[in-house]
């Protein structure tokens, strides 16, 4: 259990948030199927991210990672070797069903188990695309929980119209796709994000975007490149947040990537009146990013749902507590997804928040909040309940809160920001 910072007068500094976890596991991922060496800086070096590089080098693939600076040796989709272990996923969504979708085009046979989380979370999303295109998917309650086990296939491409809108789901398809006869093609109730279709690009593939629907035509090679991974805007968000709502506050993010797949964050902080500059955007062609600075702000509530929720899922429980120094009501919805992550991230959000004094209800897609509320506490015990994103914003939380607050399972935070604690310390010191 973690004693938190609490009643913090004012946060003031510069933050470099560490490297995009989705852009992390990815180019891993395609460094390891594309022919060449392929080198990554600004890595995550997150257990998620770590996950998947163990993950590959099992299946044989060289990686070395010191630091932030990983270098994959890419021998090709047919360089992968039959893994004689287990393959351990860990705590990683990302990595359970993109690994899926490479597996499903390789002649060999893998088990993936991961953590006491991972077995709670669907995976019928991609193993049911994956069976119809030729891979061979077994595991508990009939493929859709880890443990599975999986035999790559002679793949044909399928045009699948996914129920959710997943980039993950999407990217598994793709990438079988990208070893499959014919074009698949994926189509999304809304655009998720798009990291993998521009990752491709970036290693010589070729994707095609029609509005919410992407394709890849199959037998491509890709080949090795680098790859800078810019800061990522998930992590930037607790930070945001925790800038708009601590009193007497400035801070600075410094290369933020900024993809407008992923800005929603950016979206609301302004809809609700947040004083938020943007400033140095660059490389817009591959992943964009830019420096961004947050001051103390006076919020009113909004609306969030529709196309907007996919562009912010990850910053949903950080917003909720935004939200609670809002004026005014704030109702989030279309946001079911949040059950299936981690967490169930509609019950964590608003069972620990309510701890702390906030006007939270659960709905059945999302959650209500009235605000402003002080938040207190007196020698109050919050939980993560194994989720970082759910730790963190019960840390920034805690930074408003007049009495002792204390976290258990903070060593959740590690999936994803293993920095984190120092890097909020640094701006309250
Ligand atoms: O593709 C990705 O890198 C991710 C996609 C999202 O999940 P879904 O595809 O399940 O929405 C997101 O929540 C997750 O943190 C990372
Ligand atoms: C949902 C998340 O990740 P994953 O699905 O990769 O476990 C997350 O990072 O919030």
């Amino acid at each position: 259990m973690q004693p938190l910072r609490t009643n913090v007068s004012s946060l003031n500094g510069t933050i470099h948030v560490p490297g995009d976890k989705s852009i992390s596991h990815r180019a891993v991922m395609l460094g390891a199927i594309a022919n060449g060496t392929t080198k990554i800086s600004n890595f995550l070096t997150g257990e998620d991210c770590l996950s998947t590089i163990d993950c590959f080098r099992k299946m044989g693939v060289s990686i070395t990672q010191n630091g932030s600076e990983v270098v994959v040796e890419g021998k090709g989709i047919n360089g992968l070797q039959e893994p004689k272990e287990i393959l351990n996923v860990g705590n990683s969504g990302t990595t359970t069903r993109l690994l899926l979708g490479i597996l499903a085009s390789c002649p060999f046979h893998a088990c993936l188990i991961g953590d006491e989380s991972i077995a709670k979370r669907p995976m019928a999303r991609v193993t049911k695309p994956l069976r119809m295109m030729g891979a061979h998917i077994d595991g508990r309650d009939h493929g859709n929980y880890t443990p599975l086990s999986i035999r790559g296939g002679s793949l044909e491409a399928i045009q699948y119209e996914s129920p959710v809108a997943s980039a993950q789901v999407k990217s598994a398809i793709l990438l079988a796709g990208l070893h499959a006869r014919g074009t698949t093609s994926v189509t999304e109730p809304h655009q998720s994000r798009d990291h993998t279709e521009r990752m491709v690009r970036l290693f010589g593939g070729e994707v095609v975007v029609d509005g919410v629907t992407v394709s890849v035509t199959g037998s491509q090679q890709l080949t090795a490149t680098s790859i800078y991974v810019p800061g990522d805007i998930s992590s930037a968000a607790f930070f945001l947040v925790a800038g708009a709502i601590v009193p007497n506050s400035e801070i600075v993010l410094k290369n933020v990537g900024l993809n407008p797949t992923r800005t929603g964050i950016i979206d609301v902080l302004q809809q609700m009146g947040a004083d938020i500059v943007i400033e140095n955007v660059r490389n817009e062609e591959t992943e964009p990013l830019g420096d961004i600075t947050i001051r103390t702000s006076e919020l009113k509530g909004t609306e969030i749902g529709g196309a907007l929720i996919p562009r912010l899922i990850d910053e949903i429980p950080i917003i909720a507590l935004l939200a609670t120094q809002a004026e005014g009501t704030t109702v989030i919805k279309d946001a079911s997804e949040l059950k299936v992550k981690e967490t169930n991230r509609i019950d964590t959000v608003v069972s620990e928040l309510r701890k702390l004094g906030a006007d939270i209800e659960a709905t059945e897609d999302g959650m209500i909040i009235h605000g402003k509320t002080p938040l207190k506490a007196n020698g109050t015990i919050v939980d993560s309940h194994g989720d970082h994103r759910i730790g963190m914003m019960l840390a920034i939380a805690a930074c408003l809160a007049k009495g002792e607050v204390f976290l258990q399972r903070p060593e959740a935070i590690a999936v994803s920001y293993p920095m984190f604690f120092a890097h909020l310390h640094s701006l309250i010191e």
